[in-house]
């Protein structure tokens, strides 16, 4: 499923109408049906409707919504916020058949001082004010609808995206309905995976409108939801005969005298998500304490300084023989010695290279060695750790993040695993993936070692960008299974969602 914004929507639609061959009215009348169904299946007829329609194409599909809950029985009033003359195709033609279907629709000028008493005895909000079309700040009359919708209690559904929300960004700086459902038409929209615009969606409902997948060529953009039909397509079952080395050997360099939970609970996540062989490079106080944990790894004690990593080149190469894949990070400190060992780590090393934590902070300074590298280097940083790589806000990053994946993963040539609500892979090559799994009860310290042993894990085995996507996915997927049964998401613990991760990876069936 893509993910796109208002702009790519309407050249989508527009090449349908135009290539294709299939008029916007269809489009149009898809839309505004598919809608109806959903409300009719969710509320049922007995309910009554309040639809407001503005004067775009999104209005045109609530003069469909509006025909169509009619046709089936329903009680529905319809007004008409802008004056009659703005009408024009679509949704002109769609005006002049609801009104040839023996339909009335009234102003919103000429009832609005009485609506918020009708709409007592209204149940349900249908908003088709603005959509993907909507260019700037919201002008009134508007805003003003806008703001007297958001006053009451009713249901408010939104068609396509809740009216106000642009489609592609953040960018929202006046008033914009807080919808309890959206219907969003064939895919959904950017600003849908961004912390500031997210809640003003409510539940979101996806409503195919009849384009052909085949226009998707048409995109330069390609942004796709990850989810379990993904997970379980692109996953590859290990051979019924396999060996431990089949399965990938990984190195996770993590801990420090005053930080062993970190090195365990990455160690840990990766052996539980399947990985032959776990070897865990720390420093030797913590090794009796992190093996008590994870009984399944193999231990190699770096040298130390002041209780901190300090390995010698020779320990490093070592280390780095036959892995397929080392996660270096989680716990470590931010040393002197930590950027050698990662500048190390980026020249030598020929598996998949995860950088997490403290290791991020090595980054800068080891930029142009990331763009010369050949293996594929993974970087897994949350918001704030973005931020301080690209030198700008964690605001920022918030609202750009689908930019900012993408552009730091082409510049460098690394694959991002942004973290977050909707966690972004974004591949050098552009493509982004987004994760649609996982809970507040992962916002806990530990829960990124966790992931972060879980990439080492599936990277070692599997094939890089799905291993990524999958790893992120399983990740929140355990969060929900937990959620489901406690209910109690502040309870959950990065121990507990390590705990789960054979009932999360149960859906690829692997045995
Ligand atoms: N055939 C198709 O393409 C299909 C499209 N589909 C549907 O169409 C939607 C996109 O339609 P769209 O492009 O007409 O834009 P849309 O969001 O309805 O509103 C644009 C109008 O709003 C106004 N306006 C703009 N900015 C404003 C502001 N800041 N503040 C206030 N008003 C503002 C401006 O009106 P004006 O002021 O010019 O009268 C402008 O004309 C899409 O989301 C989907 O629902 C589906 O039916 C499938 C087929
Ligand atoms: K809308």
């Amino acid at each position: 499923m893509r993910i796109v914004t208002g702009e790519e929507m309407a050249s989508i639609d527009a090449i349908t109408m135009n290539k294709v061959g299939l008029p916007g009215a269809v489009l149009m009348e898809n839309a505004g049906r598919g809608i109806a169904r959903k409300l009719l299946d969710h509320y049922g007829r007995k309910r009554r409707f309040f639809i407001v329609i503005g004067s775009g194409n999104n209005g045109g599909d609530g003069f469909v919504v509006a025909r169509v809950l009619k046709d089936e029985g329903a009680e529905v009033q319809v007004f008409i916020v802008p004056e009659e003359s703005r009408y024009k195709g679509d949704a002109k033609l769609h005006k002049r058949v609801f009104e040839q279907s023996g339909y009335r629709w009234k102003y919103w000028k000429d009832i609005e001082s009485q609506w918020p008493a009708m709409l007592y005895e209204t149940d349900i909000i249908v908003d088709a004010l603005l959509g993907t079309g909507i260019s700037g700040q919201v002008k009134e009359p508007y805003a003003s609808v806008i703001a007297s919708i958001n006053k009451l209690k009713n249901e408010i559904v939104s068609i396509d995206l809740p009216s106000g929300v642009p489609a592609g960004s953040a960018e929202l700086n006046h008033e914009a309905i807080k919808a309890d459902r959206t219907l969003t038409l064939q895919w959904t929209k950017v600003s849908y995976y961004l912390e500031e615009t997210k809640p003003y969606y409510g539940e979101v409902d996806v409503v195919p409108i009849g384009i052909p997948p085949n226009t998707l060529r048409h995109l330069a953009s390609q942004r796709y939801i990850w989810g379990k039909n993904e997970v379980v397509n692109s996953w590859v079952m290990s051979k019924p005969n396999a060996h431990k080395g089949d399965n990938g050997r990984v190195g996770i360099i993590a801990g420090s005298e005053a930080m062993p939970g970190a090195a365990a609970l990455a160690g840990s996540a990766a052996v539980r998500s399947g990985a032959g062989f776990t070897t865990i490079a720390t420093v030797a106080q913590n090794v009796p304490v992190i093996a008590s944990h994870v009984k399944e790894a193999m231990y190699t004690i770096f040298s130390e300084k002041h209780g901190y990593l300090a390995p010698t080149e020779t320990e490093l190469a070592a280390f780095m023989d036959n892995k397929q894949s080392i996660a270096v990070g989680p716990g470590l400190g931010r040393t002197p010695a930590l950027t050698k060992m990662v500048a190390y780590l980026l020249v030598h090393f020929k598996g998949v290279l995860i950088l997490d934590a403290d290791a991020l902070h090595c980054l800068k300074e080891c930029g142009p060695i990331v763009q010369e590298r050949t293996a594929p280097t993974v970087i897994t940083p949350h918001p704030g750790e973005m931020a301080m790589l690209i030198d700008q806000s964690v605001s920022y990053v918030n609202k750009n993040r689908f930019e900012v994946a993408e552009s730091y993963a082409e510049q460098y040539g690394v694959y991002v695993v942004l973290k977050g609500p909707n966690t972004i892979v974004a591949e050098p090559s552009g493509c982004i993936s987004v994760n649609v799994t996982g809970n507040a009860g992962l916002a806990k310290g530990g829960s990124g070692d966790v992931l972060t042993g879980m990439v080492a894990a599936l990277v070692a085995r599997q094939r890089i960008q799905p291993a990524l996507s999958s790893a992120v996915f399983f990740h929140g997927y355990a969060a929900d299974l937990l959620a489901k049964q406690r209910h109690v998401l502040a309870t959950i613990t990065p121990s507990d969602i390590i705990e789960h991760l054979p009932e999360a990876f149960s859906i690829v069936d692997d045995d």
